[in-house]
């Protein structure tokens, strides 16, 4: 072609790309308004896999911000998402501690187990946060073994599994750093936000001020109330924890008590290994410090055990030790002096003999502090000591919520807002299963979400 000839021929080609796109505008115009559509509804998809709302606070607060920085981001528990959900271009940031032995906590186990099962290849792209602490051996088991599936089945990593250990509040940071080099608006929470509190400096010494024993004559192991007091002013509140030195090794406790009562209460069980020597913890607060020793520990704030809302009713399911941060709560409202009602369901094995702060318990009950008290024993019928106020029966808390699904149904259209504390297996999993089976898994979801449904589970 002669040279001269080109600019005519570019105009040509530029003019016959302008009069195909014309021809073509409807079919792109809905395209690009589908796409529009498809990336604003979808825009980040967050889904946190939580058992006593660590990851949730972190969740919600990331959603937050990216909200407000005028995204679209959806909050779900894993659960919720189908492995279909994924096969499109979608952007999934995860945040998910681990349980028990290295498992999966209960809202994010289904979805791992679809996952495992499902032959959908993933087209998605994730950066997943694992909550977790390095006192397990199985630090961040299930945060990673999640990951790992993703991959496999094709979704794409951001940035590789970010581990996060007690709540690190310099790990959480570089969390966010990583977010936003990956195109996320998000900046790291420079004020203290829920889940990411720094704890006081470690460690404290306390002194041991009295060892009560709680259970006299009973079946099951024994059960002591610690009392410790601190040279120094503290500061906690409810749901936070103490987190005690022992050779080396942490254990953890519910606190009791509020700083107002000027000690620092928590229950501890005995534990015994099967050659019959004591577990590490117990053995030692129990067994081998004596009154006025000092023990070195730290306290952990607990943000997401906090409660929510004051004003709002109460409703305290919870069994053996777990009555500690149960305690904390009841006291913490009474100290505020205006607050809802509060309703006790509290599970032990013998009504004779597993009473712990029975008398306190008496008290709050006939003043009207708890306006309902509920117990279930495990290993005791009717006819109930005449010293037991409130109602008893046989058997395990979630019957009492059988029992009482009106008072609880009630209790819930007033905003009450659910607080358990206990053991995880038995009492957490079996209570979170019956509270879904009496007034529906998706509202469960949604108090969850709302902060209304708080769990202290070990
Ligand atoms: C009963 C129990 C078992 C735990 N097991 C593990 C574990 O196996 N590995 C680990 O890294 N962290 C483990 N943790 C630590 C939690 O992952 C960590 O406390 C996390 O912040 C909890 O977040 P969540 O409140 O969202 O569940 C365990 C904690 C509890 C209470």
């Amino acid at each position: 072609m002669n040279a001269a000839n080109v600019p005519y021929a570019a105009l040509l080609l530029a003019g016959y790309a302008v009069f195909t796109l014309w021809c073509y505008r409807t079919a792109l115009l809905s395209w690009w308004q589908n796409r529009q559509q498809h990336h604003s509804l979808h825009d980040v998809l967050i889904g946190y896999g939580s058992e006593s709302g660590n990851a949730l606070a972190l969740a919600r607060s990331l959603r937050q911000q990216l909200v407000s920085q005028g995204q679209t981001a959806q909050l779900i528990n894993l659960n919720k998402i189908a492995p279909a959900q994924l096969t499109r271009d979608q952007r999934l940031l995860i945040i998910t501690s681990t349980t028990g032995d290295g498992e999966a906590p209960a809202n994010a186990e289904r979805f791992f187990h679809n996952l495992s099962s499902s032959g959908d290849s993933l087209q998605c792209e994730f950066a997943l946060l694992a909550l977790g602490d390095r006192l397990y051996s199985n630090f961040c088991a299930f945060g990673h073994q999640l990951s790992q599936q993703l991959k496999s089945l094709g979704a794409r990593p951001l940035f590789p599994v970010l581990e996060v250990d007690r709540l690190c509040p310099q790990t959480i940071e570089h969390w966010y750093e990583l977010l936003s080099a990956s195109g996320f608006p998000v900046q790291a929470p420079k004020t203290s936000t829920r889940g990411v509190e720094k704890n006081e400096p470690f460690p404290q010494r306390w002194a041991l001020k009295k060892r009560t024993l709680l259970n006299h004559g009973s079946p099951g192991n024994a059960m002591y109330e610690l009392e410790l007091s601190s040279p120094l002013a503290a500061h906690w509140q409810a749901g936070d924890t103490v987190l005690i030195n022992i050779a080396g090794q942490q254990r953890e406790y519910s606190i009791a008590s509020t700083p107002a009562e000027d000690c620092l209460r928590f229950l501890v069980r005995m534990q015994y290994h099967d050659d019959g020597s004591p577990g590490l913890g117990c053995g030692y607060l129990c067994e081998t410090i004596s009154e006025r020793d000092v023990i070195e520990l730290q306290l952990k704030r607990n943000p997401a055990c906090y409660d929510p809302a004051m004003d709002m009713p109460m409703i305290l399911i919870g069994n053996g030790t777990g009555l500690a941060g149960l305690r904390a709560q009841i006291q913490q409202r009474l100290n505020s002096k205006q607050h809802g009602d509060m309703w006790l369901i509290y599970g032990e094995r013998s009504a004779e003999h597993d009473r712990p702060w029975h008398q306190q318990l008496n008290q709050w009950h006939s003043n009207g502090d708890l306006t309902a008290l509920n117990f279930a024993f495990s290993r005791s019928h009717a006819p109930w000591p005449p010293s037991l106020q409130g109602k008893a029966c046989e058997g395990y808390v979630q019957q009492i919520l059988k029992r009482e699904v009106l008072q609880l149904k009630q209790c819930l259209a007033k905003g009450a807002v659910i607080y358990l504390c206990g053991s995880r297996d038995g009492m957490g999993s079996d209570t979170d299963r019956t509270l879904r089976e009496l007034i529906g898994s998706d509202y469960v979801d949604e108090l969850e979400l709302s902060g209304r449904y708080v769990r202290d589970v070990y």
